[in-house]
């Protein structure tokens, strides 16, 4: 598409025209809005038991209510079809499906997602499913969880039931959700469920992930779905060095190979980066040859999320990589994450160049800040709603530079529960009153009504 064609002038704006079709949506996560976690026969996952445990979320709330989605489901598809989503990217808790992770199926929790989705189609609303959001059933953690190599049968059998119950419907899958964060916050720093600290677990858990994804994706193609398409999302952080010292430098190659290729490299090369293999070595879990052909079984299509960009320099001894982010000066979200749009061009057109220009969604992109209804209950958000107007710009650019972008998820539908965070930290754009679950849609969410509306952004 020439830039002429994207830049219509209508009057005296300047419309950015996204391509017909582009898929303007809303992503949630089943343990941050469900609530009802051990409703209708679930299991317990490891978010439950990891948010039960006292000091690991901030006030010590847990998801036992969230959004209370469980219940007002119908309410909130309402809710997306005022907004005008084309699609809705959610997540299925494992636990609510197969409450001991393998085994028997729940039918009720099956039978709770077969009528979501029916509401959705019913609204003409895609549905994208995420088949992990980080909430494993517990039992599966006894074994182990994502250390345990045999995991990735376990995903594959219970992604499988989900194909065959939903497929008819269902064409759009992601099978993990950043991956990154499950290894990285949940087995090395302890951060999130399951609390480990343990590198060695931690590095086996990041192969078993992409041992998972890949026996997903195969039984996926077992199955010929051919309107199904299926891929997996990741999170991504550009690092850029604090200075041009060389060792700042080669900071910033560890932590774009640790943060960013860590997952992208296996999937479309069959490779590890040479540089963390070296950086970890006597750590490294064994893999055998024939798990790189399972990893990297072709995928339809890849999910970024992005949220901000890491400026990085040299810390001798410090934390995994002997790195230290700096605060930048400038603006940052209620996260404490700087606010950097352009990071998502550099983003985006990196993944186009470098790994044959997938089709790429971003399937998560938004921003935490303080929101408060004024007196009369509006919700003036307007740093969030500048906060994604200036990524969508940014998004713009990228498909004029050919990137194959063909879909945009703001993270959040709602206020939700911020895993470690709990409620403390607010997505959504729509405003949750977590004490009657009253929804108000955000002035951010009326925008991006018009925005899909006009699949477009007027200057
Ligand atoms: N360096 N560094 N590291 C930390 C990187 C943490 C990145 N967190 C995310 O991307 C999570 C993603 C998640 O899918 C969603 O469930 C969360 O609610 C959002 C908001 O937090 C984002």
């Amino acid at each position: 598409m020439g830039v002429g064609k994207a830049l219509t002038q209508k009057g005296s704006e300047r419309m950015r025209q996204f391509p017909q079709g582009f898929l303007w949506g809303c992503a949630t996560a089943s343990y941050q809005i469900e609530g009802s976690p051990l409703s209708d026969g679930a299991g317990p996952s490891i978010w439950h038991r990891f948010s039960h445990t006292p000091g690991n979320v901030l006030g010590g709330d847990t998801g036992d209510v969230a959004c209370d989605h469980y219940r007002r489901w119908r309410d909130d598809v309402v809710l997306m079809r005022e907004l005008g989503i084309r699609a809705y990217r959610f997540s299925i808790a494992w636990p609510r499906v197969l409450p001991e992770g393998r085994g028997a199926v729940n039918e009720n929790g099956l039978a709770f997602y077969g009528r979501l989705v029916d509401a959705l189609l019913e609204a003409d609303i895609i549905p994208f499913v995420t088949l992990y959001h980080w909430d494993l059933p517990g039992s599966l953690q006894d074994l182990g969880g994502w250390a345990n190599r045999d995991v990735a049968g376990w995903f594959a059998d219970y992604a499988d039931v989900l194909f065959g119950r939903l497929g008819d419907r269902v064409h759009h899958w992601i099978t993990l959700n950043e991956p990154w964060c499950v290894a990285h916050l949940g087995y090395i720093l302890g951060q999130h469920a399951p609390g480990m600290r343990d590198l060695w677990a931690g590095l086996r858990a990041v192969h078993n992930l992409l041992l998972a994804h890949g026996r997903a994706v195969l039984a996926f193609r077992q199955r010929n779905m051919p309107e199904g398409r299926i891929g997996i999302t990741l999170n991504f952080r550009p690092p850029h060095p604090g200075s041009q010292s060389e060792q700042d430098r080669a900071a910033a190659r560890r932590a774009h190979a640790y943060h960013n290729r860590l997952f992208l490299d296996p999937i479309f090369t069959g490779r590890y980066p040479d540089p963390i293999v070296q950086w970890f070595k006597d750590s490294w879990p064994e893999t055998l040859q024939s798990d790189q052909d399972v990893i990297r079984a072709p995928i339809d299509f890849l999910g970024v999320n992005y949220y901000t960009r890491n400026v990085v320099v040299h810390a001798p001894g410090t934390g995994l990589l002997h790195t230290r982010v700096i605060r930048q000066p400038g603006p940052h979200t209620a996260m404490g994450w700087e606010i950097y749009p352009e990071g998502l061009f550099e983003l985006l057109l990196w993944i186009h160049q470098a790994y044959g220009s997938p089709v790429l969604y971003i399937t998560e992109n938004g921003a935490a800040f303080e929101d408060r209804p004024d007196p009369s209950g509006t919700v003036r958000d307007t740093d969030r709603l500048d906060y994604l107007r200036q990524h969508f710009v940014q998004a713009h650019r990228a498909i004029q530079e050919g990137v194959r972008l063909q879909g945009y998820f703001v993270w959040s539908l709602m206020d939700n529960f911020e895993w470690a965070h709990g409620y403390s930290k607010r997505f959504g754009i729509v405003y949750v009153d977590f004490g009657s679950q009253k929804r108000t849609i955000k002035q951010s969410g009326h925008w991006y009504c018009g925005v899909i509306a006009r699949n477009g952004l007027e200057n």
